[in-house]
């Protein structure tokens, strides 16, 4: 199974990429991450509980107002854009409770990933969709096969998308989500180096209108199809060894790859 790894940035337009992809004819399936990254920290979960207990007593509004729909007792639900204000920012203390955040939420969502892999693994599909933000910040890109960023190349086509579907969050929001996560530019330089002519790496470029972008989506399944054929994922299913020896190769190709670009990376500083 070829694990397709779509990421970008806030509001590049990923989500739209996927739906295009589960959609007919595609039809792939789709992990999102960051709906699992809320489904492990709804009430009652131990990433719940964490965030709790080290957001909780520097952050009032941290969780939903009462409702009148809630179970005597339970736990009311986070507070999204409130602990959003705690995390996104470049200040000191902005990206050390980012990174506290992080650390209680990915490796939960990480397992849960894992999970869904295999899941749709044992069900036989040639290919599965795994829509990560942070895709090469955690690492997750050395066991895809096929890397799309979805970018844009000018960052204030970005905050405008984000302020329009988000109108509840204010300018300052908008500015310090986009800011907090790396340029998605470089994102897609880091997809090339993958290697654009064997379909490791896809940009989709995301300026144009909407039509546009699902052409372009089209198109890149077109070309990771023909990297990949039917015939080949079927092989790998019916002979795990095969399908083994293979995922290992394609782990030693990633890693080896995102050693080069690293190296070219600090190469660039140090100049
Ligand atoms: C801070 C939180 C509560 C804000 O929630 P909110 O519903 O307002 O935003 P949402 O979860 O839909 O995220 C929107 C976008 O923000 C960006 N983003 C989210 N978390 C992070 C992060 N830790 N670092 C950089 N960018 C991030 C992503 O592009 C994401 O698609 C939430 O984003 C969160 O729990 N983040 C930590 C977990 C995480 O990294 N999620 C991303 C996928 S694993
Ligand atoms: N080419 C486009 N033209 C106009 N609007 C667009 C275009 N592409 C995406 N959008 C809109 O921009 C917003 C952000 O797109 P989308 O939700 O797909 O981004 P995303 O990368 O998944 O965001 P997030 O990281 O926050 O999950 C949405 O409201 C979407 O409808």
């Amino acid at each position: 199974m070829l694990v397709v790894g779509l990421t970008g940035s806030i509001a590049t337009g990923k989500s739209t990429v996927s739906a295009c992809l589960s959609a007919p004819p595609h039809c792939l399936p789709v992990i999102d991450a960051d709906l699992l990254a809320r489904q492990v920290v709804e009430p009652g979960t131990p990433g719940y509980r964490a965030i709790v207990n080290y957001f909780g007593p520097t952050t009032p509004d941290l969780l939903l107002p009462p409702s009148p729909n809630d179970r005597d007792g339970g736990d009311r639900p986070l507070n999204r854009p409130a602990l959003g204000r705690r995390v996104f920012g470049n200040s000191e203390d902005r990206k050390r409770d980012r990174m506290i955040l992080n650390g209680i939420v990915h490796p939960a969502v990480r397992w849960e990933i894992y999970k869904a892999l295999l899941h749709y693994y044992i069900r036989g599909y040639w290919a599965v969709v795994l829509d990560v933000p942070l895709l090469f910040e955690s690492g997750m890109d050395v066991i895809c096969g096929t890397v799309i960023v979805v970018a844009v190349k000018d960052p204030t086509v970005q905050m405008r998308r984000l302020r329009m579907r988000d109108p509840h969050l204010s300018s300052e929001d908008v500015e310090n989500r986009v800011r907090s996560q790396a340029d998605v530019r470089a994102k897609a330089r880091q997809a090339e180096f993958r290697g654009t002519r064997n379909a490791r790496g896809i940009v989709l470029w995301n300026d144009g209108d909407k039509s546009q972008l699902e052409r372009e989506a089209h198109r890149a399944v077109g070309c990771i199809r023909d990297s990949s054929p039917r015939w080949w994922a079927w092989l790998l299913l019916l002979f795990p060894p095969i399908g083994v020896a293979f995922a290992v190769w394609n782990l030693v190709v990633n890693i080896w790859t995102w050693r080069s670009w690293e190296r070219q990376i600090k190469g660039k500083h140090v100049e």
